[in-house]
């Protein structure tokens, strides 16, 4: 199993490009099932969970054809990648495959929109949650569904089509609204999502349907109109910028001090985490080519914290954000409000010298001058990085094992940071 080594201690300079959205990525490849015709993906990154998706993608009877980078790509930058969906060969998504990757569950709404009928297996809980999937299914059944759950498997019917309905999600969720706006573009008539999430990969998702040829209106609101069609067609879209992967990498500049650019990194995705990074003592500017994140030798402030929805700040930088505030100069508190459990990180931040207090969905971070490097376990995917920052400043060697967690969502972290004049290297094992 690899591992990362880490020397703490060197600032960061210099540039960082961005990669393509693991999750703008998942979904849009999965869109792929809604048409006969090929769909052309630019800057897919090159992750763990990409290649799982298209294996279940291929079992779905997907043709995945690399076509390469375009001239004069960035050496990390991802590749244009061609799903062609020609014909649905198998409709069931077994258990092995969605149980390591819960977007695989996702395929549902395309599967049961075009063919009618769905076998998916439900993925289970995972390191920072249980994450039902009620409000899927209860959209779904809004749109005409018929459900069972059978021996572990969801079984969804609509063997003459699905119609148009209305939706109103009861609390905000990214997936169950993906999966909603995918099935609805088939739908005879109109469908509208209520209390839909606003992040910007349902956006982008939202976008490159259109190109397809649905009829969507509102995404990025928290109420989206799909008129169905009859059929979509192919197009070529780009994958948006990988928000949390731009913030991951802002929090390590602020925590290291340096100067980096992001290449690529778009600020209206990010507004409210730079609002706090600058509270925590970043510099931060929007450019041309993307954001400079700078920091002098000034000392690390603490700030207050509550994960939420977009454009609230993120769980998914929840972990990093509290990796950062161990070394500010004072107490810091951070509220999770989205999933129950994503604070597995925490004890593994404690063996690096980190004082954090745990009350339920409460952390309180009491600031220490220093971390000292220790061997560290990786837990979940953002966990996994928010140690890796913690080792950019710890003394010495910290060692994070389990790396096939960062894998799932960080393209080669290791070459770009080291690039910057970290420390940082990968030990095959
Ligand atoms: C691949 C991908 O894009 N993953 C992201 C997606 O996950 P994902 O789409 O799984 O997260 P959701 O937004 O659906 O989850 C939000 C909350 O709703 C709950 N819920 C969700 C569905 C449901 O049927 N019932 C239910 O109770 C979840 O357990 C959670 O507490 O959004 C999360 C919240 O921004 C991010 O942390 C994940 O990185
Ligand atoms: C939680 C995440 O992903 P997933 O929803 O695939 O588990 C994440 O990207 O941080």
């Amino acid at each position: 199993m690899d591992k990362i080594r880490i020397v703490g201690g060197a600032r960061l300079n210099g540039t960082i490009p961005i990669s393509g959205a693991k999750n703008a990525a998942l979904p849009l490849m999965i869109a792929s099932l809604l048409t006969d015709e090929a769909l052309v993906l630019a800057n897919v990154p090159r992750l763990a969970d990409v290649a799982l998706l298209k294996r279940i993608l291929g079992n779905h009877g997907v043709d995945i054809t690399v076509a390469g980078k375009r001239i004069g790509e960035a050496e990390l930058s991802g590749e244009t990648v061609q799903f062609s969906a020609r014909t649905i060969v198998d409709t069931t998504a077994p258990y092995e495959l969605v149980s390591k990757m819960r977007a695989s569950f996702w395929v549902i709404g395309p599967l049961l929109a075009r063919e009618g009928f769905a076998k998916v297996s439900l993925p289970g809980g995972c390191a920072i949650g249980t994450r039902p999937v009620d409000l899927f299914l209860e959209a779904l059944q809004t749109l005409g569904a018929e459900i069972e759950i059978d021996a572990g498997y969801v079984i969804a019917r609509a063997p003459n089509g699905l119609k148009g309905g209305h939706v109103v999600f009861p609390k905000v969720t990214v997936g169950a609204t993906h999966v909603t706006m995918m099935a609805a573009t088939l739908a005879k008539g109109d469908t509208i999502i209520e209390n839909a999430a606003r992040e910007p990969e349902i956006v982008d998702l939202a976008e490159c349907l259109i190109k397809m040829g649905a009829r969507i209106s509102g995404a990025g609101t928290s109420t989206i109109r799909i008129q169905g069609v009859d059929r979509l067609h192919g197009t070529r879209h780009a994958v948006m910028p990988d928000r949390i992967e731009a913030g991951t990498y802002a929090m390590a500049v602020t925590m290291t001090g340096g100067d980096v650019l992001l290449e690529g990194a778009r600020y209206d995705s990010l507004a409210k985490p730079i609002e706090i990074l600058r509270e925590v003592g970043a510099e931060i500017t929007e450019t041309n080519e993307g954001l400079r994140v700078y920091r002098n030798g000034a000392a690390l402030r603490p700030v207050d914290v509550t994960t939420e929805p977009f454009p609230g700040f993120p769980t998914d930088l929840q972990a990093q954000l509290m990796a950062l505030v161990c070394r500010a100069e004072g107490t810091s508190h951070i509220r999770e409000t989205i999933f129950e459990n994503r604070f597995m990180h925490v004890q593994e931040l404690a063996r690096l010298g980190a004082e954090i207090h745990l009350d339920g969905q409460n952390a309180t971070i009491v600031g220490v001058p220093r971390l000292k490097g220790a061997p560290v376990m990786a837990t979940d995917l953002r966990a996994s990085v928010s140690l890796v920052i913690g080792g950019l400043v710890a003394e010495g060697e910290t060692m994070v094992n389990r790396v096939y967690h960062l894998d799932r969502g960080f393209e080669r972290l290791e070459d770009k940071l080291s690039r910057c004049g970290a420390t940082v290297e990968r030990i095959s094992g």
